[in-house]
């Protein structure tokens, strides 16, 4: 014997019946032998509870909604039942129509409606629904019985929520079976769910999830080989689609999981209604009326080995916290008996609670709705211990959510909490508190409603492993590194999600003009139209607030500019559990104290403040002095020829040649800064030197650079770019003689930056043969440090130090690196 139950949204419209008759069919044609339990159709119950209403407060519109009621139901037996045979279901149905009519006719001539009333007003829903689809599957040629489930499911008399007398019921239920379907041909039986009755036939309802706890008692009784609970959906989810897109089917769950999930919010089925079933080792098949195909979720007492220690991740989106405390209740073992048994009388349901072990305070988390009457309740029974001071005043906490993660794998496996709550740490949800079940397959935190989305996703990232982990980029200038960013990250794209399990998504970018944003991640093959047709007018403070309102898990913020005001933001990003990757060097070489807060904030929240690129581009140089500085090394000098540009310069210029044509050139092969007197004035390398001393460990200032200077005044002093480039040229002499000089010498010219005994200078200065910077080539930059451990012969890193891919390849090294330390 196999149980089938559709739920109200499979049996809400035509479309959803016939899909249902096909289910029972085809399970006819493989020879089962079936029962089937029926909800009301959607909607219905709801609208006879309002009906209900409407009654006893004297409304006569409500005749309005039975015949909403009825033309649904009519409907269903015109689309799906031949016309011939319509007539006599027709008459059926009005017939139970005019029975729910005198019903309310009494109900509102006496203005009462009891609870026993109530049950019989409700219980028409299922009457109707089972009676036309018995119908409809009977005109199909299967055979099939309306079975009234008042006659099998005996109950007491507490109305709404009826218990079942179990030997009673299940007696009849085998009896009936016996008789009805223990023959060949025998009829389908086709049963209410949700209803039951007395002993003396008074109808009973069975409480939240009705039609589930209907299948599961017929199951346990006949003893069933499985119950089907037919829904809408492809079975539970490893968490809420809606709030993390990437949730996927549980294909086998326990009894105790389900419970679990269910508890914290996890709605497609109500597990404590199947109990019945499970007490008999019976499993429940979650399966989707709509996709058939699909293979659901099993629920049973053992599920079967999992890929992950965690099985679910739900929540209740909005809870208060009620918190007591005081010294009175420490080692005074009543406290908290009184406390719940107070909570019991008054029937506040607990979701959730928390006791800290010095016994100071007790915290539980409660439906917010019921807030203020907790309150009151608490302190009225508590008057005595408040004003004797043994327990201070009892607060409640608004706004806040509960998550729960689920699985049975938690039992055996340590870490667990270790990582959601670095998980969670890392990206800045605040935990207010805590909860594990002794059972070990749950741990519930409770934290900030605005961090919900965040905590869900994020925590769903990292427990199911073999999805990549997200991490979600905000670009800030598309220019020459910028888009040789994006580009790589395209082109690499696949490989990170394979190999690093890393999802990397551009979820946000601007340029100075329009932003994009997209939570799902901007397709990067078109981002270049997508940003000039759909982006926005834009301005940094409004991306930066629309980066803060999204509130993504793992984010980080890469600005790809040289604007100068843009790194007053980085403070408030990183502050906000954003981190920060850029190669630009202004937040870096401004005065000491912004560099040291920078480096506070990314420290105290968790997150990382990161750029390389800073000097060298995507040369190894600040990783190596971060390196030698935690393992203990001292720096003692460091020189260097720090700036690809000038490099490129003195390896290509000629005597004869144009100056300002090489300059060009360096701008062209993207070697310059965005603006290149930055880089002939000396400024871009006094930056990098100036970032080398401080993360080498001294406190330099921007003034204890000591520049000596390159270009003529006149080329200092020119306004623009065009116009720097015209004084370059009427300057072309100086150039060349310069050069000259050097070549007799046979020395070549250099322009190096030193820091030693707490200076920093740099200068032009012309290298001899025997000197290691003589032979550097192209845009080559070079540092040599010497510390204690390598006192004798220096540490040299050498290599391109300018240049479009170099640079973006060392931000993104930064962006990946933020990756696997997330993970
Ligand atoms: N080119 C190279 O070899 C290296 C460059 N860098 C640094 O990389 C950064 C970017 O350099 P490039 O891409 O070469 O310059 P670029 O001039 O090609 O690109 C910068 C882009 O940022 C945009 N931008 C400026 N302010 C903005 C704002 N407030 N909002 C949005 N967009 C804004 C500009 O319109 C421009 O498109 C600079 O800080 C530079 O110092 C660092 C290492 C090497
Ligand atoms: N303009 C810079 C590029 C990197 O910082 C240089 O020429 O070195
Ligand atoms: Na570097």
């Amino acid at each position: 014997m196999q149980v089938l139950k559709f739920g109200g949204t499979s049996v809400g419209s035509v479309e959803s019946i016939k899909q249902v008759i096909q289910i029972i069919d085809s399970h006819r044609q493989n020879g089962d032998h079936i029962a089937v339990v029926f909800s009301a159709m959607g909607g219905v119950t709801n609208q006879l509870i309002e009906i209900g209403r409407m009654a006893t407060s004297g409304e006569t519109d409500y005749m309005e909604l039975v015949r909403r009621i009825e033309d649904r139901h009519f409907n269903v037996v015109k689309a799906l039942i031949p016309v011939k045979e319509q007539s006599k279901i027709f008459a059926n149905v009005r017939g139970i129509i005019n029975e729910l009519e005198d019903l309310l006719r009494g109900v509102s001539l006496i203005r009462e409606l009891t609870l026993r009333t109530h049950d019989l007003i409700t219980s028409f829903g299922e009457r109707l629904s089972t009676t036309v689809i018995t119908e409809c599957v009977k005109s199909r040629g299967i055979p099939a019985q309306y079975c009234d489930a008042r006659q099998l499911i005996k109950t007491d008399a507490q109305f709404g929520h009826a218990e079942v007398n179990y030997t009673l019921t299940n007696q009849l239920i085998q009896d009936h079976f016996a008789k009805s379907s223990d023959r060949s041909g025998a009829p389908v039986q086709m049963i209410t769910g949700f209803i039951g009755s007395t002993e003396k036939n008074e109808t009973t309802t069975l409480g939240r999830g009705g039609s589930d706890y209907t299948a599961s008692i017929i199951g346990a009784a006949l003893n069933a080989e499985v119950i089907d609970i037919w829904t809408d959906v492809n079975g539970m989810m490893t968490a809420d689609p809606r709030k993390v897109p990437n949730a996927f089917n549980i294909p086998t769950i326990t009894y105790a999981e389900a419970m679990e999930l269910s508890h914290f919010g996890a709605k497609v089925i109500y597990p404590p209604s199947l109990q019945p079933a499970f007490a008999r080792n019976i499993p429940i098949r979650v399966l989707n009326t709509f996709n058939t195909e699909h293979k659901g979720t099993v629920v049973s007492r053992t599920a079967d080995r999992r890929q992950y220690t965690i099985t679910g991740i739900s929540s209740i989106d909005d809870i208060a916290l009620v918190n007591v405390q005081g010294s009175g209740m420490i080692g005074v073992a009543g406290v908290s008996a009184k406390l719940f048994g107070i909570l019991a009388a008054h029937k506040i349901s607990v979701i959730l609670i928390s006791q800290a072990s010095s016994e100071h305070s007790i915290c539980f988390a409660i439906d917010p709705r019921g807030a203020e009457n907790v309150k009151a309740v608490l302190d009225a029974e508590f008057a005595v211990e408040i004003e004797h001071g043994h327990i201070d005043n009892i607060t409640i906490e608004r706004d806040l959510s509960v998550i729960a993660t689920v699985g049975e794998g938690m039992k055996k496996s340590s870490g667990i909490a270790g990582k959601l709550f670095s998980v969670l740490g890392k990206n800045g949800v605040n935990v207010v508190a805590v909860a594990q079940g002794s059972s070990e397959i749950n741990i519930s935190v409770v934290i900030n409603k605005n961090n919900l989305s965040k905590a869900l996703n994020s925590l769903h990232n990292i427990f199911f492993q073999s999805e990549a982990r997200v991490l979600n980029l905000y670009l800030v200038g598309t220019g020459l590194i910028g888009r040789t960013l994006l580009k790589q990250i395209f082109d690499q794209s696949e490989f990170l999600r394979s190999e690093k399990l890393l999802k990397v998504c551009v979820v946000g970018m601007t340029n100075t003009k329009k932003m994009l944003l997209d939570p799902q991640g901007v397709s990067l093959d078109d981002w270049r139209e997508r940003l000039l047709t759909e982006g926005v007018t834009t301005s940094l403070p409004a991306f930066v607030e629309r980066i803060k309102d999204y509130n993504l898990p793992n984010s980080v913020f890469i600005d790809c500019t040289s604007d100068k005001d843009i790194v007053q933001f980085y403070d408030s990003l990183l502050d906000a559990n954003i981190s920060v990757v850029t190669p630009n060097k202004v937040a870096n070489s401004g005065p000491y104290s912004e560099y040291r807060r920078l480096q506070r904030t990314a420290l105290n929240r968790g997150v990382k403040f990161l750029y390389e690129t800073n000097v060298g581009a995507g040369l190894p140089i600040i990783n190596t002095v971060q390196g030698l500085m935690t393992s203990g090394d001292r720096f003692l000098k460091i020189e260097a020829i720090l700036s690809g540009t000038l490099s490129f310069i003195f390896n290509t210029f000629r005597p004869g040649t144009s100056f300002a044509d090489v300059v060009r050139e360096a701008k062209e092969k993207g070697y310059t800064e965005p603006d290149p007197r930055d880089d002939l004035s000396g400024q871009d390398v006094a930056r990098k030197i100036l970032i080398l001393a401080r993360e080498a460990g001294f406190p330099l200032e921007p003034e204890d650079v000591t520049i000596t200077n390159l270009l003529p005044q006149s080329c200092l002093d020119a306004p623009t770019i065009p116009a720097f480039f015209e004084e370059l040229e009427r300057n072309n002499e100086y150039f060349e003689n310069l050069l000259r000089d050097a070549e007799i010498r046979g020395e070549k010219l250099r322009f190096v930056a030193s820091f030693e005994n707490n200076k920093a200078t740099i200068g032009l200065r012309p290298v001899g043969l025997d000197h290691p910077f003589y032979q550097l080539t192209g845009a080559d930059n070079i540092v040599s440090f010497t510390t204690e451990r390598y006192k004798d012969r220096p540490l040299v890193i050498k290599g391109p130090g300018a240049g479009a891919e170099v640079t973006a390849s060392g931000v993104f090294a930064d962006v990946v690196s933020i990756g696997s330390y997330l993970a």
